[in-house]
């Protein structure tokens, strides 16, 4: 049997932090071309599962099967991964719940080889830069080699907030899945196995409340399975009944709870991607945050003052909705008349926004395209002012000054759209959409060249620019080793 490989994008959530918690509303999340890859290959070690992460130093796990099934950990080997173990526990359960003991043979009789690779992105690179000699830019982003070692153990790296542990644990189960025959191949991107996917998703989402030991909204291993969406939180209850007992047992009635057919799992999907020619754009800032307190935080406040925060939420999300409604129907307008959009995108690509609209002389169709672009901007700069005042009135720096300054920099460069700061805020990221002009000149540069100078001449240097984007493709996807560039070098250089 040859390596099984599936691999599972990073996330952004453009809008709806916060909000996305309670099931009443939604979040816009982006999913990265950036993705996390699992290569799952037979091994001769029987009962034994050995699991590589080659971009860190001590990130080998030794597991051993049971003939009874049981999974446990080699406490001899480094530092215990549990999102690892529980992603390993839980799906092989399911997987022998579903297929009876051929599972739990292979694995005694062969073992398994797993090696996990997460795309450069999802840590900071900004050491690697350094160490190179290099200065944070795309271009010099793009000079470092795919799944490079970051030389220090996982629990010292500094992560970007591309969802790392979703997307590893989603690549991971799926490509179990996959592996043991759960799920055909084809139904992982195929069109008519939403069922297939749906299980992916609900195990996925599972393993990783398990493995954080708390129930988010769910919206990062959401896009990891299905990619960019609006998203409407699943009910925590579904899964309450698998997190009450210990966290390494085996779990009984685990499929009757995962099942695709439950309807316990609430969640809503609804595809989105952005308008052709808009770019994501990425940065990561320096200084870190505690999402978790932030959380913690805004939801007392909301608790407290039931009122004003129901108020703030309701008018907030009317914006986040009208911004999905905005980029849909740019997407739209593409379809109907793409030579118009076309023109369009190029013209304001090359001006400041506070330009877009000066010119009182043009025709009606382009005049109303533009207007789209305008409002945009203006729903998400309005989106911006209730995160502000959130944050100002709860006490928490959802968006502090510094990251204010920062976005409004940005924000008038030439052929910027929209900005905010993503998922629960904070200092330690930032996005922006820009023109990614259908005709490009060798000597304009392009908005998001602007944008880059514009970070490289920061006196702070705190901003190191991301090379993701939005993934073209949708989801967890089954993936050829070898034509994934770099994958192969990667496990083969863990190897030796
Ligand atoms: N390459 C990897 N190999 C194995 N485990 C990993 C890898 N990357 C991350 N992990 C696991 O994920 C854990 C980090 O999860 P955590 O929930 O703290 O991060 P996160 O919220 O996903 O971070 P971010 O959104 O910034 O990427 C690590 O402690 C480790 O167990
Ligand atoms: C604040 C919250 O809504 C988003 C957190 O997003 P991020 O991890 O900061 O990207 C929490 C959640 O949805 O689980």
């Amino acid at each position: 049997m040859s390596a099984t490989v599936v691999s599972a994008p990073g996330k952004v959530l453009l809008v709806g932090g916060y909000l996305i918690l309670d099931p009443k509303y939604s979040g816009i999340v982006v999913s990265t071309s950036s993705r996390f890859y699992s290569v799952v290959s037979p091994a001769s070690t029987p009962g034994v599962i050995t699991v590589n992460s080659p971009q860190f130093i001590n990130a080998v796990w030794k597991y051993s099967i049971n003939p009874n099934g049981a999974i446990e950990e080699d406490t001899s080997t480094f530092n215990a991964n549990s999102f690892v173990h529980l992603a390993l526990i839980n799906t092989l359960t399911l997987a022998a719940n579903l297929k009876g003991p051929e599972v739990t043979d292979a694995l005694v009789k062969t073992g398994l080889q797993i090696h996990i690779l997460g795309g450069n992105d999802f840590y900071s690179q900004r050491i690697t830069l350094e160490k190179r000699g290099l200065s944070p830019t795309l271009e010099n982003l793009n000079k470092i080699p795919p799944f490079t070692p970051l030389e220090i153990p996982i629990s010292q790296v500094n992560k970007t907030g591309l969802g790392s542990s979703a997307a590893l644990i989603t690549s991971l189960t799926a490509a179990l899945l996959v592996h043991f025959g759960v799920i055909a191949r084809e139904s992982i991107t195929g069109d008519g196995h939403e069922d297939s996917r749906r299980l992916a998703h609900n195990l996925a989402q599972f393993v990783h409340c398990l493995a954080q030991g708390k129930v988010g909204s769910g919206f990062d291993v959401s896009a990891a399975v299905f990619g960019s969406q609006i998203y409407t939180r699943f009910d925590s209850r579904v899964i309450q009944p698998l997190l009450d007992g210990s966290r390494f047992a085996k779990v009984e009635g685990l499929y009757q709870i995962l099942a695709a057919t439950n309807s316990g799992w609430t969640q809503k999907v609804s595809p989105l991607r952005l308008p052709p020619h808009v770019r994501l754009l990425l940065a990561d800032v320096a200084v870190g945050s505690d999402t978790p307190s932030l959380v913690g935080n805004v939801l007392k406040w909301r608790q407290a003052n039931p009122e004003v925060a129901n108020d703030l939420w309701t008018s907030l999300d009317e914006e986040n909705q009208e911004f999905g409604r905005t980029l849909k129907s740019l997407s739209a307008e593409w379809e109907k008349n793409t030579a118009l959009y076309e023109q369009v995108a190029n013209y304001l690509s090359s001006m400041q926004q506070v330009q877009w609209e000066a010119n009182p002389e043009l025709p009606k169709e382009e005049k109303s395209l533009i207007d789209r672009f305008v409002k945009l901007r203006t729903i998400s700069e309005n989106i911006r002012a209730k995160m502000r005042e959130m944050g100002e009135t709860s006490g928490v720096p959802i968006e502090p000054p510094q990251q204010t300054k920062l976005l409004d920099d940005c924000l008038a460069v030439t052929g910027v759209i929209a900005g905010g700061v993503p998922g629960a805020g904070g200092y330690d990221a930032i996005w922006l959409l820009v023109f990614d002009p259908p005709r490009k000149h060798e000597k304009i540069p392009t908005p998001a060249a602007c944008v880059e100078i514009l970070w490289g001449r920061r006196e702070e240097k705190d901003v190191t620019p991301l090379s993701t984007e939005e993934s073209v493709t949708k989801g967890i996807q089954v993936e050829e080793l070898y034509k994934v560039p770099g994958l192969q070098q990667a496990i083969s250089a863990a190897r030796n």
